[in-house]
């Protein structure tokens, strides 16, 4: 974690190596600006070494906040953290503008998916002429977790706490589930494509109940979610009592009948970046069994890539999309693709 002895900012001649063993005298109260000035003034001026990269694996804004000082300086950056790419969009394009001025390098592929290839693929499109013209999915390992498990076995809060135990949800589970989280990454993804948007254009359908919205702490959160147990319930059971309505011709007269028993639906939290009407939007949707979106299980992601290429039959990216492993192997193949564009030996 960045900040922390296990994480000093790596010098890619491993030789090199920084020792950030007494971190906490530098960052005295972590998450405070001034203290990480403080601390880059330390890399810059008293261990500055060319090659440096900084890899924040906090989910925190100030740290965030630190990336254009850093990359002006030289140091390369490299997150899971969105916070940086989904703030404020002036903030953005300043980050990537000065990223494509400098020799500066800016990784963050396991924002969106944890370890999938999410934004690779994006920029492939992109950078060989495609142009994007919707992209949807499941982009929550949590909230895919969640639905995929809340199937009328255990409570809603019992799914949630295993989610958070699995180290699938953010530090404050609340981000999962308000849609926050998922609003993120579709900005994260819109942006990639060229829209210009905010993250409160981004209407955001949220699962936490009214009254813990307010409480302080994620744990007193957790304690208190088993009170909205029943409520849970009862929309899970309304979406699988929901059916199609099919109608059929009796005496040339339309009738329509309620299948709901033998079509029964489930429920998913998706993403959407329409680039053609240039919004995005999160919700929960209701999805027939046999969709592609309701077949997910554990902590699947599923992402849809609709393209003048690929038009008919969209790009399909799947896979587990949250989790310690899967969250590190995106992040250690953006510090080897680092090491290979500065042409660090294998
Ligand atoms: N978990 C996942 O599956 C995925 C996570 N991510 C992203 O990865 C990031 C980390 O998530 P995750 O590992 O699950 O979260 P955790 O809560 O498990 O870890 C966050 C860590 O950051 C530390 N931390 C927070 N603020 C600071 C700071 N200012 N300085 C130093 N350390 C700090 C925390 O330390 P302490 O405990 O001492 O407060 C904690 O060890 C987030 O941005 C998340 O969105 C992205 C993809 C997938
Ligand atoms: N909390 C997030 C982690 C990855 O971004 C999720 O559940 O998808």
């Amino acid at each position: 974690m960045l900040l922390k002895p296990r994480a000093y900012p790596i010098g890619l001649d491993m030789h090199q190596e920084i020792d950030l063993s007494n971190w906490r005298e530098l960052v005295k109260d972590k998450g405070e600006v001034a203290d990480l000035e403080k601390f880059t003034q330390h890399v810059h001026v008293n261990h500055f070494i060319p090659n440096t990269v900084l890899v924040d694996c906090t989910a925190d804004s100030s740290v965030a906040s630190c990336y254009h000082d850093w990359l002006r300086r030289g140091i390369h950056v490299i997150t899971p953290n969105k916070k940086a790419n989904s703030g404020p969009l002036d903030q953005y394009l300043k980050l990537r503008a000065l990223q494509r001025q400098s020799y500066t390098h800016y990784f963050y592929e396991a924002t969106v998916g944890a370890g999938l290839p999410i934004v690779s693929t994006l920029r492939g499109l992109l950078e060989t002429g495609d142009k994007i013209l919707r992209i949807e999915g499941i982009f929550s390992g949590t909230l895919s977790y969640i639905f995929n498990n809340f199937i009328g076995t255990r409570s809603f809060s019992d799914v949630v706490a295993e989610a958070k135990q699995a180290g699938y949800t953010e530090p404050d589970p609340r981000d999962d589930l308000s849609g926050t989280d998922v609003a993120r990454k579709v900005i994260i993804l819109a942006r990639e494509s060229g829209l210009k948007l905010e993250l409160s254009d981004i209407p955001v359908q949220s699962l936490v109940p009214q009254p813990l919205r307010a409480i302080a702490s994620a744990e007193e959160f957790m304690q208190q979610l088993p009170k909205f147990d029943n409520e849970m319930a009862r929309v899970r059971q309304e979406a699988e009592d929901a059916g199609d309505v099919n109608v059929v011709c009796l005496n040339s007269q339309p009738v329509s009948i309620l299948s709901a028993v033998c079509n029964p639906k489930v429920l998913r939290y998706v993403g959407v970046v329409d680039a053609v009407s240039e919004e995005g939007r999160v919700e929960l949707q209701r999805y027939k069994k046999d969709h592609p979106f309701a077949q997910l299980s554990g902590s699947d992601n599923i992402i849809a890539f609709t393209t003048t290429r690929y038009k008919e039959q969209p790009l399909i990216v799947r896979g587990p999309g949250a989790g310690a492993q899967v969250t590190a192997g995106g992040i250690f193949s953006d510090i080897l693709r680092l090491a290979s564009y500065l042409g660090a030996p294998s």
